[in-house]
C-alpha cells in the first residue's frame, strides 16, 4: 500500500514556513486506514504491548484503533484541564508551538508494557512528553508507532534506544 499518496501537503499551515502533512485523506480511505493500523499492530504485538497511549487529538485516531485491534486498553493524554480525575502533567515543545499534556495519575499500572502512538513524529516534543508521562506512572515504554515521520526534524534523536515504527517518511 502506497500510504504516502494518501497524505495531503499544505504549505504555510498553521503558520508561515510549515508544510502541514494532512492525514485526513488517509483516514477517509477505509482500506488504507485499516491496513495502516494493522501494520502498526503487527509491530506493537512483536513488542508485547499491554496498553497503548496517545496524545490528543490526532494521536487518538491512531492510538485508539490500534488498541482495539490489539485487544488492549487505550490511555488518552489530554491538553490541560480536560481530565476529571487527579492528573500528572508535563510541559513540552513541538514544531509550531508549545504546551502541556496531562494524563490521569492512575491510568497505567506500574510495570505495564506501553506503546506510545501518534499520527506524526516531527521534533519529537509531543512524544517525548508522552513517554515521560508513562514513566512517571511507572509504565514501561516498549516502543513508539506513527503514521508519518518528518525525518529532517530528527525526532528519533529525542527517543534514544526506542523501537520506532513509521509508515511514511518525508
Ligand atoms: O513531534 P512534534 O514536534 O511534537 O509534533 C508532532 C505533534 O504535532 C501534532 O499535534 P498538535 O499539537 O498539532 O495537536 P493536534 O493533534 O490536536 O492537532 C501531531 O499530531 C503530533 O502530536
Ligand atoms: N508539519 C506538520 N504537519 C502536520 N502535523 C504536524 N505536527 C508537527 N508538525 C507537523
Amino acid at each position: 500500500m502506497d500510504f504516502a499518496s494518501k497524505i495531503r501537503s499544505i504549505p504555510d499551515f498553521p503558520q508561515p514556513g510549515i508544510l502541514f502533512r494532512d492525514i485526513t485523506p488517509l483516514l477517509a480511505d477505509g482500506q488504507a486506514y485499516r491496513m495502516a493500523i494493522q501494520e502498526l499492530a503487527a509491530f506493537a504485538r512483536s513488542l508485547g504491548t499491554e496498553a497503548v497511549i496517545g496524545p490528543e487529538a490526532r494521536g487518538y485516531v491512531v492510538g485508539a484503533p490500534l488498541a482495539y485491534e490489539l485487544g488492549v486498553g487505550f490511555v488518552p493524554v489530554r491538553k490541560p484541564g480536560k481530565l476529571p480525575g487527579r492528573t500528572v502533567a508535563v510541559d513540552y515543545q513541538l514544531e509550531y508551538g508549545f504546551g502541556r499534556l496531562e494524563v490521569h495519575a492512575d491510568a497505567i499500572r506500574a510495570g505495564t508494557k506501553v506503546l506510545v502512538a501518534d499520527d506524526l513524529l516531527a521534533t519529537g516534543g509531543t512524544i517525548s512528553a508522552t513517554v515521560e508521562l508513562v514513566r512517571r506512572l511507572g509504565g514501561e515504554v516498549v516502543g513508539a508507532a506513527f503514521l508519518i515521520e518528518l525525518t529532517e526534524l530528527a525526532g528519533r534523536q529525542r527517543l534514544p534506544g526506542m523501537k520506532i515504527k513509521t509508515l511514511i517518511q518525508f
